[in-house]
């Protein structure tokens, strides 16, 4: 047996076997608080919780990444296949602003069961606390696939958005133009919120499977509540391989007409404003990367994105790693991108706490998940909504969205802006 290297840091001891066939990884989540990272046929499930780790504040990143190098350190990991979602692994969902009252969070599951492509595996993870648990827990057989709970009806969810809310998102957006005409800032991300129930019965694998079967280009998750399909990769690396994909700009679809649609997309792909607001995003993202990494590259001019509910400008980027740094410590470096907050950086966040009267929480944060290598992948957690405990056995469920304010943003807009990335949360919540 090993000797833990710092006593006062868990012991983890995770063993990863093959599985037959490919699970629905959906299927096997938990129906009340699933553990999932699922994009077409890659992806993973959590069942069960081995450890969860808390972090708030400013120096959340840090603190997160820092504790995470120390655990898989001291870990004990008998992993043979070395694929992404195998070996031992943490979910993680992290606040956007520093004094959130939001906590964020690294969840490593007891059992995760990961698939890429065709193959697929399970790893059981143990947290040993003495040496006899050690030795049982080494002499252990690669775990059998937990059996799926059965699934619950659905009962569709509405949302609302009070009028006054409305108002203020309106308002705050003539406020952030005043802003930028002043000359104070180039971009500032306004957001709003809306709110619905559920009951607290409800099968959180219904709005899973349909973002999932609907949003293949996007990663769909869910994390100690927190459930969306977002299409921005705030930074993947694997093996010294780093690459991003920045959004910026955006125009709702039209499934009525092609012609209508195409002229959306081209629209896009041609205003200045848009562009404009594409650039100071990309160029955050290569300013607080650059530093970390080596031969860094991004995509000639920005292209469209198809989504179902609406057309982005995208630029992907590509490097690679100069330093040990973790995907954790990246995603400290580049948040909060001017995707989701604006520039400059702090005017944008300060404007952002005078005029959404809300704590954004998780949304707009990073969602994803590292493994022992600190290797991982985490996206800016869009299109997404937090479900948590209310009165009366109900869940709550709070949704949030919104869009890049610049030089000549038109309030009515912009809400309509809104309204399109609301909608996978609203389909797949719906009846
Ligand atoms: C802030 C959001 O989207 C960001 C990502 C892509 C496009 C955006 C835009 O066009 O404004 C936003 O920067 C959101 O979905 O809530």
């Amino acid at each position: 047996m090993r000797v833990p290297i710092n006593p006062a840091v868990p012991v983890l001891r995770a063993v990863t076997g093959p599985l037959a066939g490919t699970p629905d990884l959906v299927s096997l989540a938990d129906p009340s608080e699933p553990l999932l990272w699922i994009r077409g046929d890659r992806g993973c499930v959590g069942i069960g919780e081995a450890l969860r780790l808390t972090f708030t504040g400013p120096n959340r990143f840090a603190e997160a990444a820092n504790t995470w190098r120390a655990i898989a350190k001291n870990a004990q990991i008998d992993d043979p296949v070395q694929m992404p979602g195998t070996g031992l692994v943490a979910l993680g969902t992290f606040a956007f602003a520093d004094h959130s009252e939001a906590e964020s969070v690294l969840i490593v599951p007891r059992f995760l069961v990961a698939q890429h492509r065709e193959a697929a595996w399970i790893t059981e993870i143990n947290e040993i606390t003495n040496s006899t648990q050690a030795a049982e827990a080494a002499s252990q057989e690669a775990p059998a696939i937990p059996t799926p709970k059965p699934q619950n009806p659905w009962h569709a969810t509405t949302f609302e958005a009070a009028t006054d809310t409305v108002n203020q998102y309106l308002e705050g957006v003539r406020k952030a133009t005043e802003t930028i005409d002043r000359g104070e800032a180039e971009k500032i991300v306004l957001a709003r919120q809306i709110t619905g129930t559920l009951a607290d019965d409800a099968d959180l694998r219904t709005p899973l499977k349909r973002l999932a079967d609907r949003y293949l280009d996007c990663w769909t998750f869910a994390v100690d509540g927190l459930i969306g399909a977002s299409p921005e990769t705030l930074i993947r690396t694997t093996d010294g391989a780093v690459s991003a994909r920045v959004l910026a700009g955006t125009r709702g679809r039209h499934p009525e007409s092609d012609k209508r649609d195409a002229q959306a997309r081209d629209e896009l792909l041609t205003s200045a404003k848009e562009q404009h607001e594409h650039a100071f995003a990309v160029q955050s993202v290569v300013t607080a990367l650059s530093p970390h990494v080596n031969e860094l590259r991004t995509s000639e001019a920005p292209f469209p994105l198809q989504l179902p509910n609406v057309w982005h400008l995208a630029t992907d980027l590509g490097a690679t790693l100069k330093e040990q740094s973790s995907s954790l410590e990246l995603v400290d470096a580049i948040h909060p991108s001017a995707a989701i907050a604006g520039t400059p950086t702090a005017t944008a966040v300060a404007a952002i706490n005078t005029l959404e009267p809300f704590d954004r929480g998780r949304y707009s944060g990073a969602v994803g998940w590292i493994d022992a290598d600190g290797d991982g992948e985490w996206v800016i957690a869009l299109r997404c909504a937090q479900v948590e405990k209310a009165e009366g056995g109900q869940r709550r469920i709070i949704a949030s969205a919104g869009g890049g304010i610049v030089a000549g943003s038109d309030p009515e807009h912009e809400l309509g802006e809104t309204v399109s990335k609301f909608r996978p949360i609203t389909e797949a919540f719906g009846a």
